[in-house]
């Protein structure tokens, strides 16, 4: 293959790489082979991965911090930007007035269920299935998040098939995507696909997201690239890392954007977001926060001269 240049040696960025010498692309990871992705493995990898920002709600949701009614007043808003509103119940959708979109949360435990919104599952999807139909003849799509998809703070192991139940479930009520999320970042590659391949029998993969956090570092490689393998397109992360689960002790933050970036982007993978300014919304509310960024990426920029 040549001269391997230097920056190879000292191990720079894989993305000024592979901007930098081109023809090291393939050698290095993969080559383009229509409309997919395959490694020097073998293994696809979708072209282009939605990426669903959940800083601003989860993110934040462990700050004082107004309630979601004065957030949409007081927001500037820009065009094409969706602003979804977690709504659990008719009251939530009731106050969410101006929400472009509207989000109903269940879990696949029962006992996350009742600690996070007081309910059992059954109850819950009572309440979404009016919240849903509401929504839908105002036109405001609905996305349905499964919380505990992986593992549960109180009752452990979770069946993938209580997943598929709760998943089956939201997608037939009317969800146009449905967030499968490890709550509490317990998830293996192991688990992963065992939960997905049992959700992917009975819900459409293109409808499906994972929504992983980084409790045991497991959230961006094992776990994201695992379902990226198994063709799930859609990504939720949060800017520098921010979150965790009021109801799940111990959960620490979502994976952060930069980091689900940075991989996807050294992979060839599109997602139309530009790492660059995720960094700078990162720096912006790490300093209104008076935090540290939990990207490794970011940490990483930071370092270099
Ligand atoms: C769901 C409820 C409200 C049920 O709470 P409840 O006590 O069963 O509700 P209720 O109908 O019996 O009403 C009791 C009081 O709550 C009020 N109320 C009733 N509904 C609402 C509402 N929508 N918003 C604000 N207030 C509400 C209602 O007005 C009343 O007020 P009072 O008359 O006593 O003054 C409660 O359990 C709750 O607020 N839970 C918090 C849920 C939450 O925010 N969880 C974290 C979200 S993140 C997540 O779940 C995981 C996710 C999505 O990130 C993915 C993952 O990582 O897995």
């Amino acid at each position: 293959m040549g001269n391997v240049p230097t920056t190879v040696k000292h191990c720079l960025s894989y993305e000024q790489l592979v901007q930098d010498y081109p023809w090291l692309r393939r050698w290095l990871l993969e080559e383009k082979v229509g409309g997919v992705f395959l490694t020097t493995a073998g293994l696809e990898y979708p072209e282009f991965v939605k990426i669903v920002e959940v800083g601003p709600r989860d993110g934040l949701q462990n700050e004082k911090m107004a309630d979601h009614t004065d957030v949409l007043r007081g927001i500037q808003r820009a065009p094409h930007v969706q602003y979804p509103v977690l709504t659990p119940n008719m009251q939530g959708f009731q106050d969410a007035l101006g929400a472009t979109e509207v989000a109903v949360f269940g879990s696949a435990s029962e006992t996350f269920s009742k600690k996070n919104i007081n309910c059992s599952i059954d109850e819950s999807m009572q309440r979404f299935e009016e919240v849903i139909n509401t929504a839908k003849e105002r036109q405001i799509p609905v996305r349905g998040y499964v919380s505990c998809a992986l593992g549960c703070p109180h009752e452990g192991h979770i069946e993938p098939s209580k997943v598929v139940e709760v998943a089956k479930r939201l997608y037939e009520m009317g969800c146009y995507e449905i967030s499968l999320g490890d709550t509490i970042g317990v998830g293996t590659p192991g688990s992963m696909f065992n939960m997905l391949q049992s959700v992917m029998k009975e819900v459409p993969t293109n409808t499906l997201a994972v929504h992983c956090h980084d409790t045991y570092g497991q959230a961006l490689l094992p776990n994201i690239l695992t379902a990226l393998q198994m063709g799930v397109c859609v990504v939720d992360s949060a800017v520098a890392g921010l979150g965790g689960c009021p109801y799940a002790q111990g959960s620490s933050g979502n994976v952060s954007t930069e980091d689900v970036l940075y991989m996807l982007h050294g992979m060839g993978i599109e997602t139309g977001v530009n790492l660059a300014k995720v960094i700078e919304a990162g720096d912006f509310i790490c300093n209104a926060l008076c935090r540290k960024t939990n990207s490794k990426v970011a940490q990483a920029r930071g370092r270099a001269p």
